[in-house]
């Protein structure tokens, strides 16, 4: 459960008196994620979403979030639409944290997805990378090489606590990975967390997409690499072809991938398992046992990034190259 921050009926009342919401029904913290406490909130004037960004949400990185969830809304991407204060303002602050209230999204995320939920994921992917081709602001990757290396060296020292041998490992993975990181591919705005909590379906169509929290300008295939590692793996860490081919279909049907990018894949893959077992192993370690947070075991990356350091060719994810 990711609620680190509790607030108060009075607090809140107070809070919302600034939103054309209506009065306050009821609220209740939301038992998921990992990164902010959230709530659910019932008002006269709906249903919403409150965020109180916590940890590693910088605050001046907020409008460039909230900005970018309306541009995807008016370009067709269903996503949370930030309310507007009545002073204009998408930004408050509650219980000593910057908050704001985002509109609340019908759907069910999906526990196992199908090869089906992984083709539609992929031309989500794709329809994000688009509409969001033209968003005038832009925000720089914190969790790209040079940010991995600032979480590895805070962690490495403990990394044996959770193999024996990790660390010495996760140093060799480091010096392969970045030497070879490519830097000339098509680039833009990613989301760089489409995990399948962060994706609603409805009827088997995508029906939002949620937590932009992440988002920055990075190299787009690197956005599909991540969605590889978390749509196309088996809770055994086997790779699901199927699932693969499908979401890179999907992903192609809406934009073809360049040579340069397909051939990119493997090494892509391979950094954002890192990257992920980065955030993992940090919060496993800095975490305190008991707290109300899920914590996410870092080893279903590390395994993740032993298959990607084998693959030859980017036709073992299953992709189409013509
Ligand atoms: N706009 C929304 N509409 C409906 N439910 C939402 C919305 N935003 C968030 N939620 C619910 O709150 C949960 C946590 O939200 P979110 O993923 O943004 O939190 P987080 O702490 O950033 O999590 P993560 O670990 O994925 O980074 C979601 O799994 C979902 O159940
Ligand atoms: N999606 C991330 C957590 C939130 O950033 C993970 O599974 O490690």
């Amino acid at each position: 459960m990711a609620v680190y921050t509790d607030i108060s009926e009075e607090e809140l009342g107070a809070f919302l008196g600034e939103y054309p919401v209506g009065e306050l029904l009821s609220y209740k913290g939301i038992a998921e994620g990992t990164e902010n406490s959230n709530y659910l909130l019932h008002t006269f004037g709906g249903a919403f979403i409150l965020t109180l960004y916590e940890r590693r949400v910088d605050k001046a990185d907020l409008p460039f979030f909230l900005g970018l969830m309306e541009h995807l809304a008016r370009k067709g991407v269903t996503c949370p639409l930030p309310v507007h204060r009545r002073d204009g303002q998408t930004i408050g602050e509650l219980a000593g944290r910057p908050a704001a209230l985002i509109t609340f999204l019908e759907g069910m995320w999906m526990r196992r997805p199908t090869p089906q939920h992984c083709r539609e994921v992929g031309k989500a992917l794709a329809g994000l990378h688009q509409a969001a081709a033209d968003f005038p602001l832009t925000r720089k990757n914190a969790l790209s090489p040079g940010g991995w290396m600032h979480l590895w060296e805070g962690a490495k020292g403990r990394a044996d606590e959770v193999e024996p041998g990790l660390e010495r490992e996760v140093e060799a993975e480091f010096a392969e990975i970045t030497r070879y990181w490519p830097t000339d591919l098509p680039s833009g705005i990613i989301h760089a967390d489409l995990f399948p909590d962060n994706v609603f379906f409805l009827g088997g169509k995508v029906s939002g997409i949620i937590d932009f929290y992440f988002a920055c300008n990075d190299l787009l295939a690197y956005d599909i690499a991540t969605c590889l590692n978390a749509w196309c793996f088996e809770k055994d860490t086997s790779y699901n072809l199927t699932k693969g081919a499908a979401l890179l279909a999907g992903y192609q049907s809406v934009r073809p991938l360049e040579p340069s990018e397909a051939e990119a894949l493997p090494l892509l893959a391979r950094g954002s398992a890192l990257r992920f077992m980065l955030t993992r192993l940090h919060d496993w370690l800095t975490i305190p046992d008991g707290a109300l947070v899920n914590k996410r075991d870092p080893m279903e990356y590390v395994r993740r990034l032993r298959f990607h350091r084998q693959v030859a060719a980017p036709t073992e994810y299953g992709i189409d190259i013509a």
